[in-house]
């Protein structure tokens, strides 16, 4: 029941007086309750202690006792509301402080701005007026009729004696600045103060100042010995808005318009006419301004114009990549893999699209595409080799197919099958590519390009140079997401495919299944009545993986592949790598011509002369004619795989093409960068977005640089994203470091090193280069990285808490809080928040801990500490005091 009465007391303490507590009068002005018992009692109250009521008659007592007190903690109060209302409402109390501010202000600060534009308004409408009137009633020449045209202005300003108001003049003050308001005044003046007029305008001038500035306020000018009633009028009209003013003006200046008709007033006209040729200089000048800033603005909105178109159109070489096109044209990734799938391309960021598409999906964009010949035709001229020198070529085969179909276990049985006695010299090298050769003298080269994802861009360009694709599917398995790419990329190169269902040997193993399902993904195989030739074999057993190869020569003669032997050498690089030993080496494809020993030739941005050639399995080689795949030694700088390589006149030319190529390639680069900067990543970061980590990945291997990259991009998840802006094979380069010092990228080398120039470039740009020789210490130190850009989370941690017992007030010091420390322990470093009633009134830091008279680190729950909390004194018994620290957790990727 007590606790009901106390519930009942305490909801009604606030709305019925004769139940207000002396502590609770107390704490509410932060007085000391035993002063005002004490108060009360030699009053003659009979008071006991402080949960003794308080009467209206003790309240207006107390009051006056203790009004300067009591007016002191009115004043925090409203320092404290208005504390919260910042806290709660954020910026929004301040604007509105702020818009109050400019409110009162308005006459000075806001509507200055605003009125001048009105003056030119008023102007042009007095011109017109003014100019209809005067034909229509004087009927007088047009220069008359400039004069006069003028003249309304003047005489606003000297009608405003009689007819105008502080507010007209104000608005003219505004309009035509300090002199022109002084030639009001000199008017105003003239039938007062006709002498000190005549005396000199010096003399006036200084005068006319003072009373210029005063006007500028609507309150001063109220302030202005009052004149006319219609004066008094204006006054308040003036306070009100402009627009009000304005009317009100052009008023008058109609009225005043009928008025010059007067001789009298003409001359004064004129009179003023001069007068104000400073005016109209000024508006002159004015106007001339205006023409130049106009002008300045077209130019500006030009170049701007201009920009914008070369913005929109974009250079690409074909095949770029889903992420570089994203990039070139400044949106995410994710959307244009929204429209290549609406265009039913299933691709991700890696993948390169070909010239079609990206003309689609940059048309989407708004984007125009220019394709820019991957530094090609116009530095290497194509010749058309005549029919009569065209030869019967092997075919180049690319085996593809979903991860675990057998396309190793199915190159490797041919491989071993096929190497005609003789040649099996050395042990077999990867090079990428092999060719062998049947029985019957005829040859097939295969392809060894990776199956896997991370090598799409590869296959891509593989698809380019292979004439057949044998497309494996497991019998035991099914129709696979990377088969279907695999179909998508030869149809797209318009590649002939020849379907190998492997796997027929196991038990479960289902053909018909497997054409069923082609035949949905539109492959129909000859046995369902399609065009595309199918061998059901097993690359375990090697069952029929000879009739393959009859029909990839069968295939191979109906698509009746020629090339003239007799010319330069071209062809494509397939893989390249950083030998140690023989330094840069890349696997070439020759496609036309023959390439031999010291030709002197271009692939990519590298340039070089044959030094050496070897085979798949390391037997020297002197010619490559057509369709042979070769190890060239001889390279000056690394080429990169799919590069088109060719055979020049000389090595100079080489060197001339490959350094046009590389200026080309830096500028792609340039505009690659273009979007990458640190600010847009800090944008993006600070706007919520997505954050990303750029990264350069430069490596020995072709191979590994594929992997590594894909591996990385791997990592990005929903907050944070992994970029490989950059990919390459050999040493770091300045380059490498330059593109990372401008788009923030971190460098990842594996089993590279930075050349000197470049390490230093690093130090000096600040550029971070890690050095890996294992893959997954790479990909473990970017995923770190990741960590640490995404956002920890801040989470608070309680300290302790302490109940305000009393509270003192100390000169100096301010309010010192007498606690007891209920939960946890007081620490004086950690941070406070300050609870009323359960709610948190505020937060900040103690300014001093003390156990007595001692100053200490931390009190310990269940003892007493005073304490006093820097830049707050409102503090009340009963309030308590939380202790907390903030504690920030690194999130994890996993
Ligand atoms: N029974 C049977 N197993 C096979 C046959 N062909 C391949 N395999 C097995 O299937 C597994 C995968 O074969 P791979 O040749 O490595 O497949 P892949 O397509 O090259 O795989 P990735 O290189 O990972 O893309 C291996 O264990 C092979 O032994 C076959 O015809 N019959």
């Amino acid at each position: 029941m007590k606790k009901k009465n106390k519930k009942f007391r305490y909801s009604n303490a606030g709305s019925k007086k004769e139940k207000l507590r002396i502590y609770k009068f107390a704490s509410e002005y932060n007085l000391p309750t035993e002063q005002i018992i004490e108060f009360l009692q030699k009053k003659g109250y009979e008071v006991k202690n402080h949960m003794s009521i308080l009467s209206d008659e003790m309240e207006s007592d107390v009051r006056e006792h203790f009004k300067k007190d009591i007016e002191k903690a009115e004043q925090h109060y409203k320092k404290i509301s208005e504390f919260q209302k910042k806290r709660s409402g954020g910026e929004e109390p301040k604007r509105e402080e702020k818009s109050e501010a400019e409110t009162k202000e308005e006459p000075r600060i806001v509507e200055l701005p605003e009125s001048e534009e009105k003056q030119d308004k008023t102007d042009t409408e007095e011109v017109l007026e003014t100019q209809t009137e005067e034909v229509a009633a004087a009927e007088e020449k047009a220069e008359q009729a400039e004069t006069v045209e003028t003249a309304p202005k003047e005489e606003i300003q000297t009608e405003s004696d009689k007819f105008k108001t502080p507010a007209e003049r104000e608005l003219e003050n505004r309009k035509k600045g300090l002199k022109i308001v002084g030639k009001i005044e000199l008017e105003k003046d003239k039938k007062k103060e006709k002498e000190e007029k005549a005396q000199s305008e010096k003399q006036t001038e200084p005068h006319v100042v003072l009373e210029d500035k005063k006007p500028k306020t609507a309150d001063e000018t109220a302030g202005e010995p009052a004149k006319k009633k219609k004066k008094k009028k204006l006054k308040a009209k003036s306070k009100g808005k402009e627009d009000k003013v304005e009317e009100v003006v052009s008023k008058k200046k109609r009225k005043l318009k009928k008025l010059q008709v007067d001789k009298k007033e003409v001359e004064e006209a004129i009179k003023r006419t001069m007068m104000s040729l400073d005016d109209s200089s000024v508006s002159e000048r004015a106007s001339l301004r205006k023409k130049k800033k106009k002008e300045k603005q077209e130019q500006l909105e030009r170049i701007i114009e201009q920009k914008e178109l070369e913005q929109k159109k974009l250079k690409v070489a074909e095949y770029i990549a889903v992420g570089e096109l994203a990039n070139l044209m400044g949106v995410s990734v994710n959307e244009v893999i929204q429209k290549c799938i609406g265009l039913g391309l299933m691709v991700s960021i890696n993948q390169r699209l070909d010239f079609e598409t990206i003309e689609l999906i940059a048309s989407d964009f708004g984007f125009e595409v220019e394709l820019e010949e991957e530094y090609l035709s116009d530095l290497i001229e194509e010749e058309d080799d005549p029919g009569e020198s065209l030869k019967p070529r092997p075919p180049v085969v690319t085996i593809m197919g979903h991860v675990d179909h057998g396309k190793t276990s199915l190159l490797d049985f041919i491989r071993r099958t096929n190497v005609v006695a003789g040649e099996a010299g050395g042990i077999t090298q990867h090079i990428g590519a092999y060719k062998v050769a049947l029985e019957d003298g005829k040859e097939i080269t295969f392809l060894d390009t990776p199956g896997h994802e991370a090598f799409t861009a590869m296959r891509a360009r593989g698809a380019q140079i292979t004439d057949i694709v044998v497309l494996v599917v497991a019998a035991d398995d099914a129709v696979m997401p990377q088969t279907v790419e695999a179909i998508n990329h030869a149809l797209a190169a318009n590649v002939s495919i020849i379907v190998a269902i492997n796997k027929i040997d196991k038990p479960n193993a289902n053909t018909e299944k497997i054409k069923q399902q082609l035949a949905e993904r539109n492959v129909l195989v000859e046995d369902w009545g399609g065009k595309y030739q199918c061998v059901e074999l097993s690359a375990k057993t090697g069952k029929n993986v000879d009739l393959l190869l009859e029909k990839i020569l069968l295939e191979a003669e109906m698509l009746d592949l020629k090339a003239n032997p007799d010319r330069p050498a071209r062809g494509a690089v397939i893989e390249s790598q950083l030998d140690k030993g023989r330094g840069i080496t890349a696997t070439i494809l020759v496609q036309k011509g023959t390439l031999r020993i010291s030709d002197p030739f271009v692939a990519g941005t590298a340039y070089g002369r044959v030094r050496a050639m070897f085979d798949e399995r390391g037997n020297k080689v002197k010619e490559a004619p057509p369709s042979t795949p070769v190890l060239v030694l001889g390279f000056e700088s690394t080429p990169q795989a799919g590069d088109t390589f060719a055979v020049v006149e000389s090595e100079r030319e080489a060197r001339e093409i490959s350094i046009k190529r590389m200026q080309i390639k830096r500028e792609q680069e340039h505009r690659q960068v273009r979007h990458m900067t640190l600010e847009e990543i800090a944008n993006q970061i600070s706007s919520g977005g997505i954050k990303e980590l750029p990264i350069i990945v430069k490596g020995d291997v072709d191979g590994s640089v594929e992997a590594l990259s894909d591996a990385l991009m791997k990592l990005s998840n929903d907050e944070v994203s992994v970029k490989v802006i950059h990919k390459g094979v050999g040493a770091i380069s300045e380059g490498d470091v330059l593109l990372a010092a401008a788009s923030g990228a971190i460098i990842i080398g594996f089993h590279v090193r930075p050349n000197s120039n470049a390490r230093k470039l690093a130090e000096t740009e600040k550029v971070d280069i890690r050095l890996y020789n294992i893959i997954y210490d790479a990909i473990n130190a970017v995923k770190s990285a990741l960590e640490g850009l995404l956002s920890p989370v801040v989470s608070e941690e309680l300290v302790g808490a302490a109940e305000v017992r009393q509270v003192f007030k100390v000169p100096k010091v301010g309010t010192v809080a007498g606690c007891y420390v209920t939960d946890g322990k007081i620490t004086r470093n950690g941070k406070v928040r300050l609870y009323r009633d359960g709610i948190a009134i505020y937060e900040g830091q103690l300014e001093s801990l003390k156990r007595f008279k001692d100053d200490v680190r931390e009190v310990e729950k269940g003892f007493e500490c005073g304490l006093n909390i820097a830049n707050f004194n409102d503090i009340k018994v009963g309030d308590v005091v939380e202790v907390y620290k903030t504690v920030e957790t690194k999130k994890t990727l996993s």
